[in-house]
């Protein structure tokens, strides 16, 4: 089986990218498998900037093949925060359960015809040498009025995908590897995925 290395240290991601990448034959490592590599600092404007800026500092680091995500919940009644600063929402630790609980409380009075939310995954592909390749992917949805479900991480247990009827955290593993938006980035991916593997393969 090949081997892809995607740039996160997030558990939540390296889950999913783990199922979703093991149908298409390849096992996934993640820089919880190389716990010296240091955070790089996202410092872009933009999801895809964030993905280019992990997947070629990654990428340099290790000389090979790096896909990397940046991903993250834009809401329309905040005005499409908490947006690229999703991970840090409610402070630098990261905490998913104090992140959600002040979406919650910004959204309070706000009624459900109005929480219309999206997540956006965006996922960079970088090889020492070569053009690096984005591909943007989406889930539509809306910001329930409590938590739901316990599968997933991050803003899932808030998060009503339309697709599914159902909060992203009551949906199984295999339901919310089919209409979440790192799968629609990944399915955007996967045509180009043999191609850029040649090429890192060359190198
Ligand atoms: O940068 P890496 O190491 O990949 O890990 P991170 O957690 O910092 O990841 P991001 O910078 O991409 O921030 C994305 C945040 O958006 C949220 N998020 C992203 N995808 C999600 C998903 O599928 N379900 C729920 N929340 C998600 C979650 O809070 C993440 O921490
Ligand atoms: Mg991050």
């Amino acid at each position: 089986m090949s081997e892809v290395i995607i740039a996160t240290k997030n558990q939540g991601k390296a889950k999913e990218f783990a199922r979703m990448f093991q149908p298409l034959g390849f096992e996934v490592k993640t820089l919880l498998d190389f716990p010296d590599i240091q955070d790089v600092e996202e410092t872009g404007t933009t999801f895809e900037e964030n993905a280019v800026l992990k997947a070629e500092t990654i990428s340099k680091v290790l000389g090979r093949m790096v896909i990397a995500d940046d991903s993250g919940l834009a809401i329309d009644a905040l005005d499409g925060r908490p947006g690229i600063f999703s991970a840090r929402y409610a402070g630098e630790d990261k905490n998913d359960e104090a992140n959600m609980n002040k979406v919650l409380k910004e959204l309070e009075n706000v009624p459900d015809n109005e929480r219309h939310a999206r997540f956006y995954c965006a996922l960079a592909v970088a090889t020492p040498g070569q053009e690096t390749f984005t591909v943007l992917g989406t889930c539509e949805g809306r910001i329930l009025q409590e938590k739901r479900g316990s599968h997933g991480f991050g803003y899932d247990p808030i998060f009503f995908a339309v697709e599914k009827g159902k909060a992203m955290a009551e949906l199984e593993p295999e339901e919310k590897a089919q209409i979440s938006h790192r799968a629609h980035a990944l399915r955007k991916l996967e045509s180009e995925l043999p191609s850029l593997l040649a090429g890192a393969e060359k190198k």
